[in-house]
Order: structure tokens, then sequence, then C-alpha cells
């Protein structure tokens, strides 16, 4: 017997959306034996490119895939969603931070938030537009009774950076680089923690021996990479933040391997010394019932201790300026 997932997602119409909508629906994400219907949502001016994306989704022929909607009206594309994925915002251009998107993406997520109301008993909302941290923020605070921490926003794609370039510096194969953490924000103020990373079982500071280049290039590498992404394609990164999407969802509903964990920003409890209630990548696992819990007792020196006080304060400002949408 095969289980039905609803999927929304919006902006299914942009660069992510392409990248991302096929390979729900070919069944990498929830197996061979879970049926999935996508529910795509857009502005209404993009709905007729959604039609086109429809077609081409029939023509792969995905046996996984059970069904396609379309929507311009959030209440009805979430109505019964199991995972909603927000992909739908601007996304920034050469020479601005994410966090320059803020009035004008910020908005969208009130109605979302709203309308996830509607999502199934167990909907869980991963928020991909930027600033992502942010607007995860406001959709949890308008959608009344949906718990908290059903919310979250993407630092996969952070995560799947730092990997690369510490199994690049070390020469190991990238599978050997585990237990990365990206704390903070998805910005350039996120803190990609290489203290706390393994290559090979072994601590990253140990195997790699060039200090001065973890704690210098590697970290502005990682912080920076999407605008370097932005001045080289002329577009933000599109394929990288799709996969990084399906890493985060199954990150969320498949138990975590032992001794490993994955980041993504969810709201804080107070762990590390983190304000409650922001919305703030940690190292997470997931257990065996679906629950996620926060990974706890990695030590911070005083350097770590600096970068987490600088993405947190930066998050409290963000918070400061959506506070009428909150
Ligand atoms: N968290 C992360 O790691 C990453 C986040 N991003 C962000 O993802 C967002 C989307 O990026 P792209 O797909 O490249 O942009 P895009 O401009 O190609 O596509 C965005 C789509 O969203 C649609 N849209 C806008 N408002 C909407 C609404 N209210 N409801 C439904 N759809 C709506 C637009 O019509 C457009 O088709 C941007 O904000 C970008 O900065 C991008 C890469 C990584
Ligand atoms: O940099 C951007 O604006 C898009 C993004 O979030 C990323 O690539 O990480």
């Amino acid at each position: 017997m095969s289980n039905t997932v609803k999927v929304a997602v919006t902006g299914a119409g942009g660069q992510i959306g392409y990248s991302l909508v096929f390979r729900i629906a070919s069944g990498e994400l929830f197996g061979p034996d879970t049926k999935v219907v996508l529910s795509l949502l857009e502005i209404p001016q993009a709905v007729k490119a959604l039609e086109g994306l429809a077609m081409e989704l029939q023509d792969c022929a995905f046996e996984t895939l059970a069904g396609i909607e379309i929507n311009s009206d959030a209440q009805a594309g979430f109505d019964g969603v199991n995972w909603a994925i927000l992909v739908g915002a601007k996304p920034r251009g050469p020479g601005m931070e994410r966090k320059d998107l803020i009035s004008e993406n910020g908005p969208i997520f009130t109605g979302q938030g709203k309308a996830l109301q509607r999502g199934a008993a167990d909907m869980r909302c991963v928020v991909v537009g930027n600033p992502c941290n942010t607007n995860a923020l406001i959709a949890a605070k308008n959608a009344g009774d949906v718990p908290f921490n059903r919310f979250s926003a993407m630092t996969m794609l952070d995560e799947n950076r730092a990997r690369y370039q510490l199994a690049a510096k070390a020469g190991v194969d990238i599978s050997q680089v585990r237990n990365m953490t990206i704390w903070g924000n998805h910005s350039a103020t996120q803190y990609p923690d290489f203290f706390n990373a393994t290559i090979g079982g072994k601590k990253a500071t140990d195997v790699i021996t060039d200090h001065e280049w973890l704690q210098g290039e590697f970290i502005t590498t990682v912080q920076k990479r999407g605008a370097a992404i932005i001045s080289a394609r002329g577009k933000s990164s599109a394929a990288s933040a799709a996969n990084a999407a399906l890493d985060h969802v199954k990150n969320f509903t498949r138990p975590t391997e032992d001794g490993n964990w994955f980041s993504a920003a969810v709201p804080s409890d107070g762990s590390y010394g983190v304000e409650e209630g922001l919305i703030f990548s940690f190292p997470l696992r997931t257990k065996e019932d679906g629950s996620y819990e926060i990974v706890q007792g990695l030590a911070h020196n005083d350097f770590a201790q600096e970068k987490l006080a600088k993405t947190q304060e930066e998050l409290k400002q963000e918070r400061e300026v959506v506070k009428d949408l909150l």
C-alpha cells in the first residue's frame, strides 16, 4: 500500500522551482512507495507558465506523481499540505545583501503564514525565499495555532558549501566531512563551525593544519558564496539551492545517522544562549519518532562566541525591521 504526501512549492515558476519540482515528483524525496501530489503556487501573471511546467511534469511519466494542482491563492494551494516549501520571493542582485530584500519579500509571508493553517495536522514548512530566517519567523508568527517548531529556514546550502570547501582543502572525499554546523543567519554573518566539524572521524582542525585559512578564507568563502555565484552567473544559485531544499526535507523526514547532525534554522529554545524564538540555524538531529532536537554540548571558544553573537545580533535587527508583520 502506498502513502500520499502533498507538497506545496511556492514560486514554482521561478529558477529554483524548475530545478526542484521534477526531483520531488520523481520519487527521490519520499521514496518509490510514496505518491506525491504537487501543489504549485505562483503569482497570477505566472500561472500560465505553471501550466507549461505541469505539462512537462506529466511528460516525465513519473510513477510517483499522483497529481498536480496549480494555484495563485495560498489558501487553496496549502489545503491539506504535508510539506510547504516556500521559495516564491524576489532574489537579490549584484551588490545587495539578502536582508535588503526584507521590505519587498517579508509581506509575502504574512498571507502565506495565515494560509498554512489549512495544512495537514503534520504540516511542516521550510522557507527558502530570502531573507529566509526572518521570512520563516513572519510565516510562523502569522500561522495561528500551528506549532512554532513546524517552521524552519534553509541553511543546508551553506552546510553543503562548507563541506565541499573542507573536503577540497583536506583533499578527501566529501563523504568524509561530517558534523558541519552552520550557526545563525543565512547571510554573510553566518558562522560555519569548523571547530566542531570532523573529517574522516577526526577533528577538522587536526586534519587541516592551516588554521589561518579555516579562520579566514574558509569562513568568508562560505559566507559570500551566494554573492560569488551571482557575480559569476548573473543570477543567484538555483540548482544547488533546489538540491539543498531536498536535502533539508530528507534530513527532517529520516532519522539522522549516528554521530552526525545537520544544519537548519529553527525556533531557538534558548540553546547556546540564543534568544528564545529567533529562527536560528543550529546543529539538529531527527529522532526515530520524526521529531527533531538541537544537539547540545558543543563547545564554543571566544572566536566562536564572537561569531555567534554577531549573527544573533543581525537576526534581532531583521526582526526589528519586520516587527509590524509579526
Ligand atoms: N535559503 C537559501 O539558501 C537560498 C534562497 N534563495 C532565495 O530563493 C528565492 C527564489 O529564488 P529564484 O527561484 O532564483 O527566484 P525567481 O525570481 O527565479 O523565482 C521566484 C518566483 O517566485 C514567484 N513569486 C513571487 N511572489 C510570490 C508569491 N507571493 N507567491 C508565489 N510565488 C511568488 C515569482 O513569480 C517567481 O516566479 C529568492 O528570494 C532567493 O534569494 C536562493 C538560493 C538559496
Ligand atoms: O545569495 C543569494 O542571494 C541566494 C542565496 O541565498 C544563496 O545562494 O545562498
